[in-house]
């Protein structure tokens, strides 16, 4: 695919402002679609943890594409899952499991319930 500028013509103001929104408001956040086996994945590994996830199934949803778009420009992430804890961005389900490994996951979920 190639590079394209036009994804932020496609963002408005208002998704955008959503976007930021729950990503602050929710201790954690994951844009994930049904279909992704690497979303899949993440949502196990936080569902073990009983972390309570908000998740976004984009391939669900009338403004899904434009909220990927909104994810690209705000985390420089285009790819799901697409993983915030505390607001903090963690990134896609390599970088999850990749915490999970080095023992970083467990407080950073805990402290995101603070
Ligand atoms: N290395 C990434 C892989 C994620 C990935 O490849 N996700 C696919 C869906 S399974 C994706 O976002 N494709 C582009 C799209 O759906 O727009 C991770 O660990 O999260």
């Amino acid at each position: 695919k190639f590079f394209s500028t036009s994804t932020s013509r496609m963002v408005s103001s208002a998704v955008k402002t959503k976007v930021e929104g729950l990503i602050k408001s929710k201790p954690i956040f994951v844009a994930s679609k049904t279909y992704c086996p690497y979303c899949s994945a993440s949502k196990k590994t936080l569902d073990s943890l009983d972390a309570d996830a908000y998740i976004l199934e984009l391939d669900t949803l009338s403004d899904g594409d434009e909220i990927q778009a909104a994810l690209a420009e705000i985390s420089g992430q285009r790819t799901v899952p697409n993983i915030y804890i505390g607001g903090e961005h963690i990134g896609g389900n390599s970088d999850l499991q990749a915490l999970k490994s080095n023992g970083k996951l467990v407080s950073k979920i805990k402290a995101s319930k603070l």
